[in-house]
């Protein structure tokens, strides 16, 4: 198969979770709207329902993610405003069975951590790609604060090495080369850790790092998951 028609099967497996999750949402929903590829088509699937009739309000997890709710016509809303929600929708870069993720590859864990732990639900929409026994082959981001950057990376480096993991940490970099900033404005360094044995301890420990502001390892918040795979959509937990 050709890169090209790779990315054709990819993009229309996650538009098929996009629309089936778009299908879940219920009148009068408060909503948390995730960022990434599969999640604007979820957006993009909302947005039709609310122009049709659809009575929802979202809290967007980016700002990327809030110009596409604003050009759906999708009402908007923040958490000061609304610091209770329904339901969240949202991508996820590994998923494996007990429904714990990894995510940020887009950079937007921050915002999208905070709105699924402010949601009652939070159903992973992704391709199958995205399912693995063990987390730890796609990258952990690790959002830092600018300030004492070399510090806070020996830190975590020493960390993981007393967990018994190996790997790398790199600075993440933006598409010109700059480095890359979070809408937070902090910067990311990604963990090449292969495997994650015990991602609970992992996730728990990052977040006593002082300069960590949050890492990627999403545990105990996704309720459901819907992964679009060639033979059809897959549910895990409740969807
Ligand atoms: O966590 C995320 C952004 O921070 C995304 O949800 C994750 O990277 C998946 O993206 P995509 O749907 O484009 O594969």
């Amino acid at each position: 198969m050709k890169m090209n028609d790779e990315a054709f099967v990819s993009d229309t497996l996650k538009r098929a979770a996009g629309e089936r999750a778009a299908a879940l949402v219920t009148d009068g929903m408060k909503l948390g709207l995730g960022s990434g590829s599969t999640a604007a088509h979820f957006v993009a699937a909302l947005g039709e329902r609310v122009r049709e009739g659809l009575q929802v309000v979202g809290v967007p997890t980016s700002e990327a993610t809030r110009e596409q709710a604003e050009r759906e016509g999708i009402p908007l809303t923040t958490l000061d405003e609304t610091p209770e929600l329904d339901l969240t929708i949202d991508g996820a870069d590994e998923i494996d069975e007990d429904l714990r993720l990894i995510k940020g590859g887009g950079g937007a864990h921050l915002r999208e951590k905070i709105v699924a732990s402010a949601s009652r639900r939070m159903i992973v929409i992704a391709d199958g790609s995205k399912r693995v026994q063990t987390l730890g082959r796609f990258p952990l981001p690790i959002e830092v604060v600018p300030f004492g950057l070399r510090a806070t990376e020996i830190a975590i480096t020493k960390l993981v090495e007393s967990l018994g993991l190996e790997g790398e940490l790199r600075l993440r970099k933006a598409a010109d080369g700059s480095t890359y900033v979070t809408d937070g404005g902090h910067y990311i360094l990604d963990a090449h850790l292969g495997r994650i044995d015990k991602p609970n301890v992992l996730a728990s420990t990052l977040n006593n790092i002082p300069g960590v502001v949050e890492h990627g390892l999403f545990i105990g918040l996704a309720t459901g998951a819907i992964l679009a795979t060639g033979e059809g959509l897959v549910e895990l937990g409740q969807v």
